[in-house]
């Protein structure tokens, strides 16, 4: 993830003729992006998904490469120096982006680009990409996206508590996204989202 590919306003442009196009999954830790995102994936291996950058420490059974490529503060802080990142944000005390190479040669070759990503940039998606489709996905509940991200046992007392902290202020900007959609039975939110995808 080298080589620095100029930001494009729309995918669609006069050296790409067959444009692909970029989605967005975003909304609060615990809603369920990632159950709902691996879904997607199982059944429509035609999708591209964005395995982001994180400075994160891994959780168990995490791979690098796969769910992130993990890499330490100061990497991370030379990689948006050197504009390797088509977004970026801190999220609860670390980084996370999306390298921007890989993603800019999907579209362009034409493919549907999936990225789940926290608020911060997901704004700054829909401001460089006023193109992609953009989906918010909520809880049925504070109570319920809670016991979600207890259930999922992967955090610290405190990281959880941040993440609750934050997702108060995700949920108010829901309605900045083109589609919002309730994560309540699971089926039925996979099958809206194809809908939003694909119909
Ligand atoms: N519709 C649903 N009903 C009940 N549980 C769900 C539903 N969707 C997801 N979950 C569960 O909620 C937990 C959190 O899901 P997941 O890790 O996919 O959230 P996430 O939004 O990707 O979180 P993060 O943004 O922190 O990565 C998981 O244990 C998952 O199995
Ligand atoms: N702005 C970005 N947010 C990202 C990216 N990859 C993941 N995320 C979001 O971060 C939080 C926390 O993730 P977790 O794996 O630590 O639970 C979650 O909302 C992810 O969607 C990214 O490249 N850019």
């Amino acid at each position: 993830m080298i080589q620095v590919l100029p930001i494009q306003s729309s995918a669609t442009t006069k050296e790409s003729p067959n444009p692909g196009r970029l989605i967005v999954l975003t909304g609060p830790s615990g809603v369920g992006k990632g159950t709902l995102m691996r879904s997607l994936l199982q059944r429509h291996p035609q999708l591209y998904y964005s395995v982001s950058v994180t400075t994160r420490s891994p959780r168990p059974g995490e791979i690098d490469g796969k769910n992130y490529y993990f890499i330490n503060r100061s990497k991370f802080e030379q990689l948006i120096a050197e504009g390797e990142f088509l977004e970026w944000a801190e999220f609860t005390g670390n980084y996370y982006g999306t390298p921007r190479e890989a993603v800019l040669n999907q579209i362009n070759s034409g493919k549907l680009v999936v990225l789940e990503i926290e608020l911060e940039g997901a704004r700054q998606i829909r401001a460089s990409f006023p193109s992609a489709l953009s989906i918010f996905i909520l809880p049925p509940s504070f109570d319920e996206l809670e016991r979600r991200i207890r259930s999922r046992a992967q955090d610290s007392e405190e990281a959880i508590a941040r993440r609750l902290h934050r997702a108060q202020e995700e949920i108010k900007a829901a309605d900045e996204f083109d589609i919002q959609i309730v994560n309540d039975d699971f089926q039925t939110a996979l099958n809206d989202i194809e809908a939003a995808l694909f119909e």
